[in-house]
């Protein structure tokens, strides 16, 4: 049984610790300032608290609150080196958590997609942790990178999820302009996104070959491809992680990491 704390259950705090609750083997103490946000959550815990002394002797140590917020509850929170505190904030480097704290820092880059065990993470750490590398197996997929490229990352796989809500709406609407039944358009455009990320994540081909596969000579698929490649959605999907991974950098002030 891994004991871990989550301090803060907003959108991503109440997504990982729904996953960690799904997975099973952990005992999970969810803190949080605001008592509607922990009762929301309150089935998947073994306890919520409003003060911050109780996640004191957790194994793992969660730190899902706004960017803002990480140097406040820093201040307060009073970890020891055995313990493990996994930063999550875009912008916010591992080197300035590490100085506000007697924890070892590991960061993560999560999404969204935790809650349903299907998340793709990106951490960084001077030393692999095996029971991070426990949490995050548990919660899906994950790679580890430099922290440098903690920016990119954010943008790809910490944004990434409301590209492609936005992208799978598109495809929706235009299908319920055409006559589908808006409920039977969602789920259709849902498990094809699904569907299509799963082949790439299983299958060796690349992905100009997965393309081909889908374009029968003739066919129908051909036809919706020209439009795509005689338009500039490329630069736009590109400018649009552009844009994040920016941002990233600009919460990160004189950090470069
Ligand atoms: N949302 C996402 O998809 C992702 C978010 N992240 C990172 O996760 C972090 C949290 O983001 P998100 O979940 O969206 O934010 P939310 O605002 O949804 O959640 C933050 C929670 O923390 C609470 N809170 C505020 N102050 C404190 C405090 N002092 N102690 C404990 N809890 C507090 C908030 O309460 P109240 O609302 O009352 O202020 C809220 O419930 C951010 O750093 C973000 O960069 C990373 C990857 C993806
Ligand atoms: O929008 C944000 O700042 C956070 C970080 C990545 C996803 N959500």
């Amino acid at each position: 049984m891994i004991d871990v704390s989550v301090i803060g259950c907003g959108n991503m705090g109440s997504a990982l610790i729904t996953g960690l609750s799904r997975a099973g083997g952990y005992r999970i103490t969810a803190y949080d300032v605001d008592p509607e946000a922990l009762e929301a959550i309150s089935a998947h815990c073994d306890r919520t608290t409003t003060d911050l002394g109780d996640v004191r002797d957790s194994e793992l140590v969660v730190l899902a609150v706004k960017p803002d917020i990480v140097p406040i509850v820093l201040e307060d929170l009073d970890l020891r080196a055995e313990q493990t505190l996994v930063t999550i904030a875009a912008g916010v480097s591992r080197a300035r958590v590490a100085a506000e704290t007697g924890a070892t820092v590991v960061r993560i880059m999560p999404n969204l997609a935790a809650e349903t065990q299907t998340m793709a993470a990106a951490v960084s750490w001077d030393d692999p942790d095996e029971t991070v590398r426990q949490m995050l197996s548990d919660l899906g997929e994950y790679v580890e990178i430099d922290e440098d490229r903690m920016h990119v990352a954010t943008a790809l796989n910490g944004s990434g999820p409301a590209f492609v809500f936005y992208l799978i709406r598109a495809m929706q609407e235009r299908a319920v302009a055409e006559g589908l039944d808006p409920a039977d358009a969602r789920t259709l455009a849902a498990q094809t996104f699904k569907g299509a990320a799963e082949t790439v994540l299983r299958s060796d081909r690349d992905l100009d070959a997965l393309i081909d596969a889908v374009c029968s000579p003739g066919g129908t698929t051909i036809e919706g491809m020209e439009v795509l490649f005689d338009s500039d959605v490329d630069d736009v999907v590109g400018d649009a992680l552009s844009a994040a991974r920016r941002r990233s950098e600009e919460l990160a002030g004189d950090d470069t990491e």
